[in-house]
């Protein structure tokens, strides 16, 4: 019987609470539209409930909310949301753009207690959002544990803990406001989990006392900025064989920019970094300054070592707030590069910034979900334009070159009609979802079922890959178990979370090219 999992996380409010999980989900944008006056209303619906709650707060909570209402009083976020919405934004992007700035800068602020208001203001951007689509926020049951990226201030205060409960959050601070108010309400709360995965309903325990979560058997603990454990501390030379000695190239996948960090000698390079993790909104989408900062400073901490980054691959299971929530499947099969197609815009930004960051590395460009070969000559396309647009600019940058995930069934089919790629790696993760029809965050999806048919379509599809670099960075790679079926499959670049690599290094080792195990092994 597998161990229940205990995360380690930091004490925000002392105490232990037990319940079931109540998941937060990320708060979705109304694709409801309207004018200024949709905009001014729904303030003030914001404003009278946000009234209503302070009626009968303590001091403390009364602090807050006065705050969020001066906030949403102040004519000068009216205002700059109108001047958006001038430049032909809807009301809502409008209103999300104006709100994640603020929040971007108050979460950029180097004093902590500024830090801690950005949570504030993210939950008056919810609350106008939530009028706009005449849709408030809903209470969650009582006893139960809260289990999100963050919780705003005003949804602790609606909420009734006269029944228990307590509060579980992958990020958060201990000096922000939710914080202040457990600890004033005897609310046992934990922060900086990291990304867990549970199902609503599942027990978890929250450890305020020792700062930790515990959740039943199955629960996961997803990889997530700095959680790549200290134990990764290996310090062999890059060269790695295989038994029989052929060479092997292991390189790390990253999510957020400062896991670069874990990139040790040892390591061949970035074989993806996932942009989404640093550009979670409308806002960054939009930020081009802000995005080549972070590009840059991931190619100068790798050096001549390459580094693969994939554009935005929004839908499913990874959102970009302000956009309306996309399914991993609809109608319109709108998301990784058929969204960013549809909405160039944000390719702009993103292939501007990818442009001017190639000049300080060994950049190379992935595409997301790529179905069809003409998905990437427009895509290649847009960055001829943008380089263009760059060179009369007089701004240093270089084209760098454009790959493409393969995690489509009916791309790797069809390897071989993607001559314009100039590299491809599979994403199993997604690969497995498609060819399973099992959706991937579903913690109860049995992946290792559809294995043998993930393998032998990785197999074929590297047959049809017309000699191009080949490489895998879906979660495959990272569970030794599969590396005999992977090397089978003629696969000799694998990239893993950097926690992984120690594992996937000795197996190497340890097996012959052709995914048999070595003699004496
Ligand atoms: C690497 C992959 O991409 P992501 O997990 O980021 O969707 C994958 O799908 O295997």
């Amino acid at each position: 019987m597998a161990e229940p999992l205990r995360l380690k996380a930091k004490s925000a409010s002392p105490g232990i609470a037990s319940g079931p999980a109540f998941l937060a989900e990320e708060p979705k944008a109304p694709s409801a539209a309207g004018g200024f006056g949709a905009l001014e209303k729904a303030i003030d619906i914001s404003i009278g409930e946000l009234e209503r709650l302070a009626d009968g707060a303590d001091a403390e909570s009364r602090d807050i909310i006065d705050f969020q209402i001066e906030v949403l009083r102040d004519p000068t976020i009216a205002e700059a949301t109108g001047a958006r919405m001038e430049a032909d934004e809807n009301v809502v992007f409008a209103w999300v753009a104006t709100l994640d700035a603020y929040i971007g800068e108050l979460e950029a602020a180097d004093e902590e207690q500024m830090r801690a208001r950005a949570v504030d203001i993210l939950d008056i951007k919810n609350r106008v959002l939530g009028a706009l689509a005449g849709t408030p926020t809903a209470d969650f049951p009582p006893g139960s544990v809260f289990v999100g990226k963050d919780m705003e201030p005003s949804r602790f205060l609606a909420h009734d803990w006269s029944k228990g409960g307590g509060i579980a959050l992958f990020a958060g601070s201990t000096a922000g406001h939710v914080a202040l108010l457990a600890r004033a309400k005897s609310v046992p709360m934990v922060v900086g989990t990291g990304r867990f995965s549970a199902a609503d309903g599942d027990p978890v325990r929250v450890d305020g006392d020792a700062g930790a979560v515990v959740l039943k058997a199955g629960g996961m603990l997803i990889p997530a900025p700095g959680q790549a454990p200290a134990s990764d501390t290996q310090t062999e030379s890059g060269e790695l064989h295989t038994a029989d000695g052929v060479p092997i190239q292991l390189s790390i996948n990253i999510n957020d920019p400062a896991e670069i960090d874990a990139l040790d000698p040892a390591t061949a390079g970035v074989g993806l970094m996932r942009s989404e993790f640093s550009v979670t909104s409308l806002a960054d989408a939009a930020n081009e300054e802000r995005q080549l900062a972070i590009y840059r400073r991931v190619l100068e901490q790798a050096g001549d070592r390459p580094v693969i980054i994939r554009m935005l691959d929004i839908g499913g299971d990874k959102p970009l707030a302000g956009l309306e929530a996309l399914p991993a499947l609809s109608a319109s099969g709108l998301r990784g590069i058929r969204l960013l197609l549809a909405r160039p815009e944000i390719a702009r930004v993103q292939a501007r910034a990818l442009l001017r960051a190639a000049v300080f590395g060994r950049l190379s460009v992935m595409l997301p979900m790529v179905t069809f070969p003409d998905e990437i000559d427009r895509m290649r396309e847009l960055f001829r334009e943008e380089a263009e647009k760059l060179g009369h600019r007089a701004l240093p940058h270089r084209m760098p070159p454009i790959g493409m995930m393969v995690e489509v069934p009916a791309a790797a089919l069809m390897l071989d009609t993607f001559g314009s790629a100039a590299f491809f790696s599979f994403g199993t993760n997604d690969l497995t979802q498609y060819l399973a029809a099992s959706a991937r965050d579903d913690i109860d999806a049995d992946a290792g079922k559809a294995a043998p048919a993930v393998l032998r379509l990785i197999a074929q599809a590297v047959k049809l890959s017309a000699g191009k670099p080949v490489s895998i960075c879906g979660d495959m790679a990272g569970n030794p178990g599969y590396l005999p079926g992977l090397l089978a499959a003629g696969l000799r670049h694998f990239s893993v979370a950097p926690a992984r690599r120690p594992a996937i290094r000795s197996a190497i080792i340890g097996l012959n090219a052709d995914g048999t195990r070595a003699a004496g092994e």
